[in-house]
């Protein structure tokens, strides 16, 4: 059985006026994936394409008006939240606004925890040190503000706190589109460890061709909310001829000087 399958979902906003012109808005038309355990899915698309909304859907944030969301086997739609809200977390892009400013690092993180476990004062304090440690930060900085941290670092503690209750699915909404290259990098590859080191799966919602290269098994493409191209491998994806995914890896300077191409 697969982690999590999509099956034939659209959404649309907006009210159905019977005296109003204005038309309700389809922004995901009959789309469909399948993710398994410990697999990352690459979701691409440009700004509007749906990817967001995509994303809450399977977050259980956003019933779609049709198509099932299956998780595990078990429509999420037909289920009580508390059934897989422990299994599916989320990381945002911007860190700052994923945080309440008045709660320090320790307590962001043991938000989920105190949610869905019952430890012992000693127990969380360890198991909290033991998560920030993970993310590459140190047990000093449990105690710190978000407003004490860069951007980066405050991404990790907002990782720290998606793993904390051992989830099987992250939804990852352009976790890393607003960090510098450096920065970038370093969360790809905490974030590959991660995978491996807990067997996530991940959907990895972005526009970044560089850093869905980075993670993913597999590849989709949203344009206007539907599944234009789907690449089962990295192979297939790195030889796409996808009139969007070429325009996007054509925008991008290639990182090698070798692989850098004059333009006519
Ligand atoms: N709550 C909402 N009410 C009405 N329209 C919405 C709502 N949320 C999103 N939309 C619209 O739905 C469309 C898809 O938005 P969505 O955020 O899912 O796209 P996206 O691919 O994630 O874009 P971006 O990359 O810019 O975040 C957009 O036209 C957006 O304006």
């Amino acid at each position: 059985m697969s982690l999590l399958r999509i099956e034939q979902v659209s959404h649309r906003y907006g009210k159905r006026r019977v005296l109003s012109r204005q038309a309700e808005r389809t922004v995901l038309q009959d789309v469909s994936l399948t993710l398994e355990a410990g697999t990352c899915l690459g979701l691409l698309g440009k700004s509007g394409a749906g990817k967001s909304t995509l994303g809450r859907i399977l977050l259980g944030l956003e019933r779609p008006k049709a198509g099932r969301v299956l998780f595990e086997g078990r429509d999420i739609y037909g289920t009580h939240p508390k059934d897989y809200r422990q299994d599916i977390q989320v990381v945002f892009q911007d860190s700052f606004a994923a945080v309440n400013p008045k709660l320090t690092a320790g307590q962001i993180i043991a938000e989920p925890l105190t949610n869905f476990t019952r430890l012992s004062p000693e127990a969380l304090e360890q198991r909290l040190i033991t998560l920030i440690e993970q993310v590459g930060l140190t047990g000093a900085d449990l105690a710190k503000y978000p407003s004490a941290f860069s951007g980066g670092q405050l991404q990790r503690v907002c990782i720290a706190r998606a793993i904390a209750t051992h989830p099987k699915l992250i939804v990852l909404d352009e976790a890393v589109s607003s960090l510098d290259m450096v920065n970038k990098a370093m969360i790809l590859k905490l974030l590959r460890e991660l995978k491996e080191t807990y067997d996530l799966a991940y959907l990895f919602i972005t526009h970044d061709v560089q850093a869905v290269q980075a993670l993913s098994d597999q590849f989709m493409i949203l344009e206007q909310g539907q599944i234009v191209g789907h690449y089962p491998t990295p192979q297939a994806f790195d030889q796409a001829t996808d009139p969007y995914v070429s325009s996007i890896k054509d925008a991008m300077l290639a990182t090698h000087p070798r692989k850098r191409t004059i333009r006519k």
